[in-house]
């Protein structure tokens, strides 16, 4: 392991831009498929793997909601975040926001507490045997209807102190973020806080629409908000977080290339942007992945990737004394 390598890993970091579901990595795959007797059309996990090549975010949604038919039991998705929390925790995670999809299961006929009840075991056993703490972030399916969010609103109601907060996410173009203005005050109004998928393949206006129609906490994505100087601005005045996922702008063509990846402009314009691993099974590579790549191919120094990761924190959902504590264990790291 070479020193970026080594300083990367050894920054605190959270991760608050990694949707569960797109963690399973096809090994677990083929094991739930077998579990669970669910035929899945790949022979070899080196099938999977090859057929993880997409020239836009559908390609791979259409991949990624078959792949989470293997998903059926508590334990399975207890398994499928503890496989996770493992991987993060090798990479420096000591906190990450996990974004789950339930209409994915549900729609499917899984219960909905089949699906919290495992995830949240895998937290309360990552937190006591990895000390990584966590959060969930409820997703709805963008390309559902605003009443399905509704359902999926009431279905968690039993579990919202369990929830940090709802998110949206799916297929972006031609499901702008005001289609769910009214399901995100009623969260908001449940005390739960607000992001969205913005800017990843939607125009700029998806981005303006995400914070003043739903007053979102964050940005997931964002990155064609660059396209509009005006909101950059105010993007860096509001301090609003951006959770940027580089290997998953470069599988998904958001970006042609690393090279040109605008992580370093986002910085440089004064934004709180995050690094993080969306779908790290499926874009080919975890958070120190992402961080690593992106520095290599943007020329970042350690001062950024020390920035990054106070952005982490301070765009997290987490109490101001808890953030207070993982910046200083960023300074103890960047000054040793
Ligand atoms: N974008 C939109 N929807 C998603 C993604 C993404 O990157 N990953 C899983 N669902
Ligand atoms: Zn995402």
């Amino acid at each position: 392991m070479d020193t970026l390598e080594r300083f990367i890993r050894r920054l605190p970091k959270a991760e608050l831009h990694l949707h569960i579901e797109g963690s399973l990595e096809p090994e677990l795959m083929f094991a739930l498929a077998e579990r669970n007797g669910i035929a899945i059309p790949y022979a070899s996990v080196e099938d999977v793997r090859a057929a993880y090549a997409f020239s836009n975010l559908q390609d791979f949604l259409d991949i990624y909601y078959a792949g989470a038919g293997v998903l059926q039991t508590e334990a399975d998705f207890r398994d499928l975040a503890m496989a996770y929390f493992e991987r993060a925790a090798a990479d420096g995670v000591v906190h990450a926001e996990i974004m789950f999809d339930p209409q994915t299961h549900t729609d499917r006929g899984i219960a909905f507490g089949a699906v919290i009840e495992g995830l949240l075991a895998a937290m309360a056993e990552a937190e006591a045997r990895l000390g990584i703490t966590s959060a969930l972030i409820m997703s709805f399916l963008r390309h559902l209807s605003e009443d399905a969010a509704f359902e999926t609103l009431e279905q968690a109601e039993p579990w919202l102190d369990r929830i940090a907060a709802v998110g949206l996410d799916s297929s972006e173009l031609g499901h702008p973020p005001g289609k769910f203005a009214r399901v995100f005050a009623a969260a908001r109004a449940k005390g739960l806080k607000l992001t969205a998928h913005a800017g990843e393949e939607g125009p700029p206006a998806y981005v303006h629409e995400a914070l003043d129609v739903l007053g979102v906490d964050r940005i997931d994505h964002g990155n064609r908000a660059l396209e509009d100087g005006a909101l950059v601005a105010r993007l860096a005045r509001e301090g609003m977080t951006l959770t940027v996922c580089p290997l998953s702008n470069l599988k998904l063509c958001v970006v042609d290339d690393l090279a040109a990846h605008p992580l370093d402009r986002m910085l440089a314009a004064g934004l709180r942007a995050t690094v993080n691993s969306d779908d790290p099974a499926y874009f080919g590579g975890y958070v120190a992945d992402n961080y690593r790549a992106v520095a290599e191919a943007r020329g970042l120094v350690r001062g950024d990737l020390v920035q990054l990761a106070k952005n982490s924190f301070t765009g997290s959902f987490l109490p101001p004394d808890a953030v207070a504590r993982h910046l200083a264990a960023i300074d103890a790291v960047a000054l040793d």
